[in-house]
């Protein structure tokens, strides 16, 4: 605080400490403030609370400027460790209430659990004028969310109501209509979503579908973030673009096919995916426009000839790791602002595929679709594609999912793989069987 009066500026103070390790998910449902939770597909945990820093922007061209930002943090001392979190909507033009199209966040009370141990950091801007008081305030509601009343688990649901919007009826229609649009020859590939909206007879137990979003999807980053208006949590498999040390990771993602209840119909359908050439398609415009997205930034691209097969717990998709050197270490930012929205959310070519979704799906994609993650002072990052996810107020929550059409796609079976892929979240609220 001295420091800051003789300097006349904001100064940063950032101090870490090693702490046991807690029931995260249980503190993070506590805080009623801003939030962040984020448990990568290696397990690493990160839990933010409280607010240091935020950004704002109303569309993805001011991914860039946060370098500037991140370089005043590492020039103050801060340590490299800490991360700034958050993330974009799927489009700047199809936004949810109290969500803007790009929010950013440095959280001002940081947990980081590894396997090496589990860190807790605070970080704050001291004003020339600032107060010792106004401090304590402002971390005493994480300190409660920390030492909280541990609750009984709570079970979800069932849930009173649902509805699909479009109905099951009317998307199916909505795919038709699309794929005569593509055999017209104006897009290769779009993909379209659909809303499903569940309301319960209680405000939702945010610890329990955390938990369960946990434990049922190791391989997955698990994910939640709280604004203003309810908090945006799901079970994503997709990366977008991961740094660690320099090199920079991402996949390609597309093609999709159901578990089946044996190992042998599990490969039967793994086998069917493989072979089918309209599924490779769509894979390889995925690929393409990843490598021509990271051109600038990555030299040394590396990935098989072949996609692999990835299996989760409701389906399995073509897989294309792709990694390569981050020239600069600094282009973190305009990776994540020029790679998403990629053609496996979007559609391709992108551009018009975006304004056809926009055109066509009756409700805001808001952040589904969109970038959730973090990136550290040092130059660490992970970003993913928000798949597999909901919207949670109170009662409430609206569901994601989509499928990429293209000129041959049957409707019914796309219906069916939308299905699939809600099954994440159904299962993670406890709805049995899922709904059909
Ligand atoms: C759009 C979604 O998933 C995307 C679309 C896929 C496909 O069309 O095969 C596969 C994986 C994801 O990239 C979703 O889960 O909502």
């Amino acid at each position: 605080m001295n420091r800051a009066r003789k300097s006349g500026h904001i100064e940063w103070f950032a101090k870490s400490l090693a702490i046991p390790p807690a029931r995260w998910s249980a503190v993070y449902a506590r805080f009623p403030g801003f939030g962040w939770f984020f448990r990568s597909p290696g397990g690493d945990l990160r839990l933010g609370l409280g607010l240091a820093r935020e950004w704002q922007w109303a569309d993805r061209s001011h991914w860039p400027r946060m370098e500037e930002y991140v370089r005043r943090l590492r020039d103050a001392g801060v340590s490299h460790d800490v991360w700034i979190v958050g993330g974009q909507a799927f489009s700047a033009q199809s936004n949810w209430p109290g969500w803007p199209a790009v929010y950013l966040a440095l959280p001002m009370v940081q947990v980081t659990e590894t396997k090496t141990g589990t860190q807790l950091t605070v970080v704050l801007p001291i004003a020339p004028d600032a107060v010792p008081e106004t401090y304590h305030r402002r971390l005493e509601p994480v300190w409660q969310a920390f030492l909280g009343p541990s609750e009984e688990p709570v079970a979800v649901g069932p849930p009173s109501s649902w509805e699909s919007q479009p109905s099951r009826y009317d998307w199916m229609a909505k795919v038709a209509e699309a794929a005569a649009h593509i055999r017209q020859g104006a897009l290769q590939k779009v993909v379209l979503a659909r809303e499903v909206t569940l309301t319960f007879g209680d405000a939702l137990p945010l610890e329990t579908i955390l938990e369960n979003l946990l434990a049922q999807n190791p391989d997955a980053a698990s994910f939640a973030i709280r604004g203003p208006e309810g908090v945006f949590l799901g079970a994503t498999p997709e990366i977008l673009a991961r740094a660690h040390g320099g090199v920079l990771e991402t996949m390609g993602l597309a093609g999709s096919a159901p578990r089946g209840l044996t190992p042998e119909e599990d490969a039967r359908y793994a086998e069917a995916m493989r072979r089918d050439p309209k599924i490779a398609a769509e894979h390889q415009a995925v690929v393409t426009h990843i490598r021509e997205a990271l051109q600038p930034w990555v030299s040394d691209l590396q990935l098989p000839a072949e996609p692999i097969l990835k299996k989760l717990p409701t389906v399995q998709h073509l897989w294309t790791p792709i990694r390569g050197r981050i020239d600069e270490e600094a282009a973190i930012w305009p990776i994540v602002a020029e790679l998403g929205p990629t053609p496996a959310v979007a559609g391709y070519p992108v551009s018009p595929a975006v304004n056809y979704i926009l055109n066509h799906e009756p409700f805001q994609r808001g952040w589904y679709a969109g970038t959730v993650g973090w990136s550290s002072v040092g130059g660490d990052a992970e970003w993913m594609v928000a798949l597999r996810s909901g919207w949670m107020r109170d009662h409430r929550i609206r569901l994601y999912a989509g499928c990429g059409i293209m000129g041959d796609s049957d409707p019914e079976a796309e219906l069916h793989e939308s299905d699939w892929k809600l099954n994440t979240m159904l299962s993670a609220l406890e709805v049995e069987g899922g709904l059909k």
